[in-house]
Formats: structure tokens, C-alpha cells, sequence
């Protein structure tokens, strides 16, 4: 059988996603990195990234190029789509992990730069061709799809935890907090920014946030449309997060252990992107834990005899990992595509 040539990736946004991403196709064979796009000076970028690895040895910096066995990607500083030249790398796919290009006009920017596919490490913030997230709607994924997100961390955990209950249990509505890790956008000190309880310092505050994922749910799972209010508390913690989910059944008599077994089925059908734990562990336990959704099945409790609570583990890692599943995903549509 002939060796498949490798999904060529550029990633604009070499930040802890970027990074990970990367580190993650210098360990696979399908997958290269050959270009890299960041605001950042390539002798840091690759000084972060070697501060984080399990062998820092494996990549060097030869002028701009970001090599190791694997892959050799130009490192590029620049700051906006318009200006990546993608066609000159000639990229299957591009990955947008800056957290910042979130519209159309700038997706529209990395495609007319010469990028067949556009990936967002997040939510976009208008309407784009898909959401996609693996383990629930990979089967909705067209070859004709050009810009496309596959959620964040928390919209996924959330839509597979629902999505893993739905056909077990009639959920009438309900609401979820992700118990969230500081992220790179909050100050460490008190410093002014846009929004008030934001501009307070991440280092030493339960900080209350909106989360948009109640507002792309609908998008993903059309059945809790409007049934789920989402919200974040960002803490002290830097890796980690956990999502606390509150649900209303319209059965009046759900069992917790109902619950756990629907779990532990999901994560069976799986393996890979759900798991479930039985051990009590914290979050700290869930630090290079690279599924997408991992269920606590001593977090279950019932309050009445229809409202369940669960708890369950996720981490940035396992959201790196579903994107290089996304890219994979598409290339898999474009060689069935070729080969009819
Ligand atoms: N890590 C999380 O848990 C998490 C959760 C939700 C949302 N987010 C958001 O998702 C985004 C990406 O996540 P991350 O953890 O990799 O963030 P990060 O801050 O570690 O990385 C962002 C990277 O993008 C680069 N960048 C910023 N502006 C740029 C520009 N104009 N052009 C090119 N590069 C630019 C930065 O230099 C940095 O390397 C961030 O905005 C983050 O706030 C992260």
C-alpha cells in the first residue's frame, strides 16, 4: 500500500493550543506543521515551546525554521490573516489559534491566502460553515466546508456530556458552570481592561464570566436550543478545569446511578474522547489528560427527584487533540472525494 503524503498545517497563534498542537503532529505521522504565524519572535516561541515538552532536544530553530524529525515549519511574525502568505507552503489546512480572528472577514483572509480550509480553535463569533465536534456530528462534515470551528473546550465537554444522556434520559433544561483555569487574556494583577470583574487579578480571584456556549449549543445539539444557561468561573488554578452541570429530567424518578451508567456507556462507544473515572481525583489529576470530556461519577448527586448534578474533568490538551481530529476528518471527505 502507498504511504499517504502528510496533512500539511499552518497554524496562525503559536500560543499553549498552537503549541500543543504542534507538539502533538511532531509525534504522528499524518499530520505536518510547515508554516507558523505569531506576533511573537521565533527565538521565544521556540524557547516556550521547548519549556513545555518531555524533550525539549527534539526541536531546534535553524534561522526561522521550527524543525525536528517530523516537521519543518517557517516561522512567520505577523499579525494579521491578510498578510500569511499560505499558498506559498502550500497548506492543506489552516488552524486559528490566536483566539483573536474569530469572523468571517478574517477566515475569508486565511482562504484568500491560499488556505483550502479554515480551522478555529474556538467559537467563531458570526455564522461560518460548521461546528464541528468529534464524537457527536463528524457525519455532518461536508467537503464543501471551508470555514469551520471546532468549539471550544468547554462548548465540546458540555455537547458530549448531553449528547451522551439525551437518549437515555428526557432533559428539560438546566444549566452549567465550567470551573475554569485562568486563561492568557486575564490580567495577573488588577489592570483596567473591558470588562470589570476581568480587569481584577486572575492570580488571586474567583472571577464570575458570561460563556457563549449556550449560544452555539442550538448549532450542535438543535434539541437544547435555548435550554441550557451557561457560565464560567475562572480560578487560580492554571490547568484543569471542571464543568458542573445542573440538569432538569422530565422523569421524576432518575437514578444517579442511572446516570453513571449512561456514562460509562458513552465512554465505551468512545474511547479516546470520553472516559469516566471512579477515583476522586482534582484537577490537577486531569493535566495531560488529552480526552475531551472525562465523567466523575462520584460528582453525581440528585437534589428532588428529577434535578441531577454532574461533574466531569477537561483540560486545553484534549481540545488540541480533536482539532488535529478535525483536519484529519476533512482530509479523509477530500480523498474520498478524488478517489469517486
Ligand atoms: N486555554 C484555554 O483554556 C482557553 C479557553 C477558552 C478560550 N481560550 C482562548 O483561546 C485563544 C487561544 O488559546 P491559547 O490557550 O492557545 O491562547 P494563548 O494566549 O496561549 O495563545 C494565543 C497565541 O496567539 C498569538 N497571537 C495573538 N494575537 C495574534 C495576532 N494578531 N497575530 C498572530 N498571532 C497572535 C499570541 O502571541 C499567542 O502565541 C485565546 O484567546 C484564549 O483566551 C483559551
Amino acid at each position: 500500500m502507498t504511504q499517504q503524503a502528510p496533512v500539511r498545517v499552518g497554524i496562525m497563534g503559536f500560543g499553549q493550543t498552537g503549541r500543543q498542537i504542534f507538539e502533538f503532529a511532531s509525534h504522528s505521522d499524518d499530520i505536518e506543521v510547515v508554516a507558523i504565524a505569531d506576533i511573537g519572535k521565533p527565538e521565544i516561541l521556540q524557547y516556550l515551546l521547548n519549556s513545555e515538552v518531555e524533550q525539549p532536544e527534539r526541536h531546534r530553530l535553524e534561522g526561522n525554521f521550527l524543525v525536528n524529525e517530523r516537521c519543518r515549519a517557517r516561522l512567520m511574525e505577523i499579525d494579521r490573516p491578510a498578510e500569511m502568505p499560505w499558498d506559498i507552503f502550500g497548506v492543506d489546512a489552516v488552524i486559528d489559534s490566536t483566539g483573536k480572528y474569530r469572523d468571517r472577514e478574517s477566515m475569508e483572509s486565511h482562504l484568500g491566502n491560499g488556505a483550502p480550509r479554515v480551522l478555529l480553535r474556538t467559537l467563531p463569533t458570526d455564522h461560518i460553515d460548521r461546528i464541528v465536534i468529534p464524537g457527536i456530528n463528524e457525519a455532518s462534515a461536508s467537503v464543501d466546508d471551508r470555514m469551520i470551528s471546532a468549539g471550544s473546550a468547554t462548548t465540546s465537554a458540555l455537547a458530549l456530556l448531553l449528547h451522551s444522556l439525551a437518549p437515555e434520559f428526557a432533559i428539560e433544561c438546566g444549566s452549567m458552570t465550567t470551573i475554569h483555569a485562568f486563561t492568557s487574556d486575564q490580567a495577573l494583577q488588577d489592570y483596567a481592561g473591558s470588562d470589570f470583574r476581568r480587569s481584577r487579578s486572575a492570580a488571586k480571584n474567583i472571577i464570575p464570566n458570561n460563556h457563549e456556549a449556550s449560544l452555539w449549543l442550538g448549532r450542535i445539539l438543535p434539541d437544547f436550543d435555548g435550554k441550557i444557561l451557561t457560565s464560567a468561573l475562572n480560578v487560580p488554578v492554571q490547568e484543569g478545569c471542571l464543568l458542573d452541570v445542573n440538569l432538569v429530567m422530565a422523569d421524576s424518578a432518575v437514578e444517579v446511578e442511572a446516570v453513571n451508567e449512561a456514562m460509562r456507556a458513552a465512554a465505551a462507544r468512545h474511547p479516546g474522547i470520553i472516559g469516566v473515572v471512579e477515583d476522586p481525583i482534582v484537577s490537577s489529576d486531569v493535566i495531560g489528560n488529552p480526552l475531551s470530556l472525562l465523567f466523575d461519577t462520584k460528582g453525581t448527586i440528585k437534589a428532588g427527584g428529577n434535578t441531577i448534578k454532574t461533574l466531569s474533568w477537561y483540560e486545553n490538551l484534549g481540545h488540541a487533540a480533536r482539532l488535529l481530529d478535525v483536519v484529519r476528518l476533512y482530509k479523509q471527505l477530500d480523498q474520498q472525494q478524488e478517489a469517486a
